[in-house]
């Protein structure tokens, strides 16, 4: 069965699952220029670290395609320069945006100082990396599961089938396809070794009982929700073998940035003795910075919080905090990193970036 998928691209046509509405509704809506795919980010429509950093290279992609060629490769470069280092504003703490808006500007400059490449090849071959965007991701993906998979199998000698806990959204609606936690899980469940995935609600924006419950549901993975606040009686009660999140931004020392909740997670795990895996394509990997402290933290809207949809459920007046993300460090990442090269552990990934 085919995975979900969060985005549809096609020469230049670019549309979106808009996941607000998830899961009541399945909406594609499109995005048609830069400033659409700014927006959608912003308001989450579309999100996950690896999803957000492909749907802004599209909608250049998409820009490039319908605008007529500018007369020159510098004029050309300003244009890209622009439009990607406004999107990378789009949301502050996955770092795939800033990576990929870094990587088209490298190209964008090389072929700048290439007297045999005329301004429109260069613009073709821009357009032509920005659109590998989403091959590259699901083969990724498809790696990270792989990886993933064999680790916790090797890991966890004499357990016939796993059970496993995740946190928010990590799958086909957060990357171009099969996900990245997700993809460990998609990939335990095809080797007929899962038992059970344990799904966490990953309130206020609720990905986990609305989006990852709705990819197990629909690829029928056996899976059961629960509250957040639930987290250490399941894993003292119902045996987890292990917890398995993704990434927003992983510093070089391994200290990683993911969804609100994901380091008390790691916490629990330690005390509770099972392993913690972080899963992320290194395109979620930020060799700039030294550690986690670094990692700028996006602050939601109170309304997340305060309200359910448009009906208000938290008293009116009181004061909110709702930072989206949180940084668990790396000493607790007892499983190791799952990349698409393999699995590491935290402290062996400066070595491997070149
Ligand atoms: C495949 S990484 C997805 C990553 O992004 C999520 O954040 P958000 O839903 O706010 O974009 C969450 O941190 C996931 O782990």
């Amino acid at each position: 069965m085919a995975t979900l998928e969060a985005i549809k691209y096609n020469g230049g046509q670019l549309e979106i699952l808009d996941q607000l509405l998830l899961p009541e509704s399945c909406t594609f809506i499109p995005i048609c220029n830069v400033q659409d795919a700014w927006t959608a980010i912003r308001e989450m429509k579309v999100r996950g670290a690896p999803a957000i950093a492909i749907v802004g290279c599209l909608s250049l992609a998409v820009e490039l395609r319908k605008s007529p060629v500018l007369e020159t490769k510098e004029q050309l470069h300003c244009f890209i320069k622009e439009k990607l280092d406004y999107l990378v504003t789009s949301r502050p703490t996955a770092v795939n945006m800033q990576l990929a808006a870094e990587s088209c500007l490298k190209l964008s400059t090389l072929l700048s100082g290439d007297t045999l490449v005329g301004v429109t090849e260069a613009s073709e071959a821009i357009v032509k990396h920005l659109e590998a965007m989403l091959a590259n991701d699901i083969a990724d993906n498809l790696a990270i599961g792989e990886h993933g998979s064999t680790d916790i199998r090797k890991k966890s000698i004499g357990k016939e089938k796993l059970r496993i806990m995740t946190h928010c959204n990590t799958g086909s609606l957060a990357t171009a396809g099969y996900g990245t936690a997700l993809g460990v899980i998609r990939s335990l469940h095809k080797a007929n070794v899962l038992d059970q995935v344990y799904c966490t609600e990953t309130r206020p924006y609720n990905q986990g009982s609305r989006l990852t419950a709705f990819e197990l549901v629909y690829e029928k993975i056996p899976a059961t929700l629960i509250c957040d606040n639930m987290a250490a009686a399941a894993m003292k009660q119902l045996k987890i073998d292990a917890v398995i999140v993704g990434a927003d931004r992983v510093a070089a020392n391994g200290d990683t940035a993911n969804k609100i909740g994901t380091y008390q997670l790691a916490v629990l795990a330690k005390s509770h003795n099972v392993l913690f895996y972080v899963a992320a394509p290194f395109s979620s990997i930020d060799f700039q910075i030294a550690t986690g402290e670094w990692i700028p933290i996006e602050e939601r809207p109170h309304s997340e919080m305060t309200h359910t949809g448009s009906t208000r459920t938290a008293a009116a007046g009181i004061n909110c905090w709702n930072p989206g993300f949180d940084v668990t460090p790396a000493e607790l990442i007892t499983g190791g990193i799952v990349t698409e090269k393999g699995v590491f552990k935290p402290d062996q990934l400066v070595p491997l970036h070149k």
